[in-house]
Parts: structure tokens; C-alpha cells; sequence
């Protein structure tokens, strides 16, 4: 078949498809939910065209006060994974089954609390080294003049940093304008890759999931679209210095001289393993695409969220600052900061970095609910019967606010988590600690080296276009102004020097 008799032949195939899909009825359509506005979109165009999360809870309408907590919406939805393949490429996002098991078991070991809190004095440094590029930046300025920061390029720049060397031993020089490539290339990919999509991006996004993964993997791989063209940028560049990385800790390794970075203990693991269990020479490339990923963007986002909150409430920034005045910086301290923890905390609930997780039926299964949902017939379920190829897609935003974190849920209030009637509900558990991410502990502590470092040095208040900050949904959830969404993401704040001792 020649290639133009191919694509259309393609093309019918997913247009047959994607009628059939929906069209076609199933046991989930009772369950209450919006009306389709689109044929081809549905209704995702209301997730993924609005601010984060703003459908679910937004307070004049929301799907969550009108249908409840389980909302069932239309979307083609198709297999994610060719979208994760891009953006991470086959790491553990990627993989199923006992691959993700093999994946998970040989990163494990770099994420243990011994090894993670190893990593505290290297996060408190590249914080430093921010601190001193803008003390630089504030000393050259006119006496008494404020200087506005784009706090989330920066937060972006420095949380890459962090990760380089904590999980490579590897500059990547973000902070400093160095000349390295993936430094570069990858602050703001996110955005720039998914930020503000058109309807036609999605409904071209969602359509190449319906497409057989290797056409998939050929149109991408030749595809000049600006968004793509991004994300292939990053991952050659990586894939370069992965290689280039891997082979140097291998043979480090076999030199006996190993370091505590998590890539190193990820090789020295995977030695370890029994020759079955172990990846491959290729595979074990394949986490670093996966952390970069994971452990960038996500502790980026939530410190420039972090600090945002703090320009906003003078009272809580004044009382951070008192509690990180009364300690050292020790590990031991650091869990003594029971207002910081509290801070990071409500942070991660209220600003979820990760937006979305897409679950995909792998056969016939059996959803339990927490509470009795009604059904548009009536009927009252304590449980979902999920048919084999049901797609789930789980709101973290709208999980995050839900009555089990209090009749305050709506609201950004850090000093909940210091109630211990709070902690004893059981909430400690849920939400932004939930049982799925590998380096929750990374992040924590990552977080809270960078505001201890910061508001050591630095003040930080709204600037005249912090109050047209808005939370877009590009994959994460990423700071944007109201009229400028198309500059990317930007949290502008004013930062000051902190005053000295009693000053
Ligand atoms: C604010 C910070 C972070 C948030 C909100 C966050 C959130 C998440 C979420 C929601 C998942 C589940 C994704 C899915 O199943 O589709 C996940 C998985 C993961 N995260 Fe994080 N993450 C954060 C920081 C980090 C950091 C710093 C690292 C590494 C340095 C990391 C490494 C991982 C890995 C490896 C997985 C995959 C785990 C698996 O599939 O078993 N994360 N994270």
C-alpha cells in the first residue's frame, strides 16, 4: 500500500472507531455526569481548556457539588502510553506488569529514608547557589528598589539542578546559565509541550492513541510540530547524557568506588540482581528520562506554589521565618519544623503538581466506593462494576478537596495539619503522602531545604500581576498570568533580603 492509500485507510479506520466509541453503550452510562459537548472531544475539552481543576470544585458549578465524587464524562481517552513514552520515554511510566515490579525493585533502594535524607546537605547547596545568584542580583539594584522574579522559572532551574546531582551526580548547571544542553532545553518543556492546547491539539493528541503504537512511534519520531519537536529535543539530548552517564558510573563501579547518588545505587543494584531480574544495558537507561521527569517539574511547581501562598499571607511567611530562625539545619531539626512540614504539606494538597492518573481496565473488575453513589435510574451503588477496557481518570485536584480533609478543604490553611484531631482522622495518609510516588521523601525534603534556605535570605510579596495568577493545566499543574498564558509558565513575586535578627 502506498503511503497516501495507507492514511486514508488509517484515517477511516479511526473515524469508524471513534463513532463506535461514542456512540456505543455501556454499564458506566448511568452514573451521573455532565453532557457531552463535543462529538469528537466530549467532554475534555472542560478538563484540560480550563484552569486546573477549576470543573471540579470551581464554587458557582462544579461536577463534584452536582453529580458528586464520582463524575462520568465523555472523552476518547485512549491509551496513554504513547504520550508517556514521549515525555519520559519506556521508563517506569511506560512499562506494566512485572516490567514495572523489575523497574520498581531496582530504583527502590536510592529512595529509602537513610538514602534520601543523605541528600539534605546537597539540596540545601543548590539552594544556596540560588540564593547567591539572586543576593547578586538584589545587591546591583538602586537601594530600596524591589525586584520582581519569575519565581517559577527559577524554582524550575534550581529543583533541576537538585535532581541532577542528587540523582546523577550530574550538573546540568540550570541555576548558573551554564552552557550545559539539557539545562537548557529542559525548564519550561512541560509547558511548552502541553501548555494551553488548542481543540484541535487535543483532538489530534487524542486520535494518535487510537493509531497502532509503531505508525505512532514513526509519526512522531517525523513530526515537526513545534510541541513535538520539544519533547524529541529533550529526549535526544538526554538519551545522549544518560548514555554518557551510565557507562561512567558503571565503570566507577567496578572500580569499587561508587557514590550515593540514586543513579549509582540504581547500577549497583541492578548488578546485584540475579541475571534474571536484571535490565539490560539499554533499560537501565531508562529511569533517567523517568526522573528527570518525575522529580523536576513536580518539586519545581509546588515550591513556586509554595512561596506564592507566603506572598500572600504575611502572617504565616513571619512565622515560618521565627520557627526556621529557632533551629539548625540538621535532618533531625528539619522533622522538628512542625509549621514547615505543615507548609509543604497543605501545599502538596492544594496545588497537586500531577493533575491526572489514567487507570485502564485490564479486565472485567470491581471499583469499591468509600460512600453510596445515585445513579440517573435511581439505583444506589456501593460498588462500580468496571467492564475490561473501562478507563478511569483520577482527579488528584478534586480528590485533594474532598469532606475527608476537613469542612475547610476549599481553603489553603497549613495549620490543620498541626490539629492533632487533623493527623488522627487518618489524613496524614491520604492525599499528598498517598502510597504511589517512589521519592515522596526526596521531595519533601527537597522542599523543605529550599524554603528553609530562602527564607533565611529572602521576603516575599504579590507584584502587581500576581493577582492574575492562574493554575494551568499542562500535564502538571504550572502558574500562568491571565493574557499572557501563551508566555508560558511565570509566577511573578517581589523579593526582598529578609531583615536582619530583630530588625
Ligand atoms: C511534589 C512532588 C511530587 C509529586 C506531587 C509526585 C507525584 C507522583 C504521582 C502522582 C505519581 C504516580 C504516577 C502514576 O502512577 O501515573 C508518582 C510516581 C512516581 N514518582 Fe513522584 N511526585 C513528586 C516528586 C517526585 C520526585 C522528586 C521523584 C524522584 C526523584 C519522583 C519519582 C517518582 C517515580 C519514580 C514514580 C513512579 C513510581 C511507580 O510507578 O512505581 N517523584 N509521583
Amino acid at each position: 500500500m502506498d503511503p497516501p492509500t495507507y492514511f486514508i485507510v488509517i484515517s477511516i479506520a479511526a473515524f469508524i472507531y471513534v463513532f463506535y466509541k461514542a456512540t456505543k453503550c455501556s454499564v458506566l452510562d448511568d452514573i451521573p455526569g455532565p453532557a457531552s459537548k463535543s462529538f469528537l472531544l466530549g467532554n475534555l475539552g472542560e478538563l484540560l481548556l480550563n484552569q486546573a481543576g477549576l470543573w471540579y470544585f470551581q464554587t458557582d458549578f462544579s461536577w463534584q457539588e452536582t453529580y458528586g465524587d464520582v463524575v462520568k464524562f465523555k472523552a476518547l481517552c485512549g491509551e496513554r502510553k504513547e504520550l508517556t513514552r514521549m515525555i519520559s520515554g519506556k521508563g517506569i511510566f511506560w512499562v506494566d506488569d512485572n516490567a514495572h515490579k523489575r523497574q520498581q525493585k531496582v530504583m527502590l533502594p536510592g529512595f529509602r529514608t537513610p538514602e534520601t535524607k543523605n541528600f539534605l546537605p546537597l539540596f540545601l547547596s543548590c539552594a544556596a547557589s540560588l540564593s547567591r545568584h539572586w543576593s547578586d542580583h538584589l545587591i546591583s539594584l538602586e537601594k530600596d528598589q524591589l525586584h520582581v522574579f519569575n519565581i517559577s522559572e527559577w524554582a524550575s532551574r534550581a529543583t533541576l539542578d537538585a535532581l541532577g546531582q542528587a540523582a546523577f551526580d550530574y550538573n546540568f548547571g540550570a541555576t548558573g546559565n551554564h552552557d550545559n544542553e539539557l539545562g537548557q532545553v529542559y525548564p519550561n518543556m512541560i509547558f511548552n509541550a502541553f501548555g494551553s492546547p488548542s481543540k484541535t491539539t487535543l483532538v489530534m493528541l487524542e486520535l494518535l492513541q487510537f493509531l497502532p503504537t509503531s505508525l505512532v512511534e514513526f509519526l512522531n519520531s517525523n513530526n515537526l510540530s513545534r510541541r513535538v519537536a520539544v519533547l524529541l529535543k529533550v529526549a535526544n539530548v538526554a538519551n545522549a547524557i544518560a548514555k554518557e552517564l551510565i557507562s561512567k558510573k558503571s565503570e566507577v563501579l567496578l572500580e569499587g568506588k561508587g557514590k550515593k547518588d540514586l543513579m549509582s545505587l540504581l547500577v549497583k543494584a541492578n548488578a546485584g540482581e540475579n541475571p534474571r531480574g536484571q535490565l539490560s544495558e539499554d533499560k537501565i537507561l531508562l529511569p533517567m528520562r523517568a526522573l528527570i521527569f518525575a522529580g523536576h517539574e513536580t518539586t519545581g511547581n509546588t515550591l513556586a506554589w509554595l512561596l506564592y501562598e507566603l506572598a500572600q499571607s504575611p502572617e504565616l511567611q513571619g512565622k515560618l521565618c521565627a520557627e526556621i530562625r529557632e533551629s539548625e539545619l540538621s535532618i533531625e531539626d528539619l522533622e522538628g519544623m512542625s509549621l514547615l512540614g505543615a507548609t509543604v504539606r497543605e501545599t502538596l494538597r492544594f496545588y497537586p503538581a500531577v493533575l491526572h492518573l489514567f487507570r485502564t481496565a485490564k479486565e472485567d473488575d470491581v471499583l469499591p466506593l468509600s460512600a453510596p453513589i445515585i445513579m440517573t435510574n435511581g439505583e444506589i451503588l456501593t460498588e462500580i462494576k468496571m467492564p475490561k477496557g473501562s478507563r478511569v481518570a483520577l482527579s488528584i485536584p478534586a480528590y485533594n478537596r474532598l469532606i475527608i480533609f476537613g469542612e475547610d478543604a476549599h481553603m489553603f490553611n497549613p495549620y490543620c495539619w498541626l490539629e492533632p484531631e487533623h493527623v488522627k482522622k487518618g489524613r496524614a495518609s491520604l492525599g499528598p503522602f498517598a502510597n504511589i510516588c517512589l521519592g515522596w521523601r526526596f521531595a519533601i525534603i527537597e522542599l523543605q531545604a529550599f524554603t528553609v534556605e530562602l527564607l533565611s535570605n529572602f521576603q516575599f510579596s504579590a507584584a502587581p500581576k500576581t493577582e492574575r495568577i492562574r493554575r494551568e493545566s499542562a500535564i502538571f499543574m504550572v502558574p500562568t498570568i491571565e493574557g499572557e498564558v501563551e508566555n508560558g509558565a511565570q509566577l511573578p513575586l517581589r523579593v526582598a533580603f529578609a531583615p536582619k535578627g530583630d530588625e
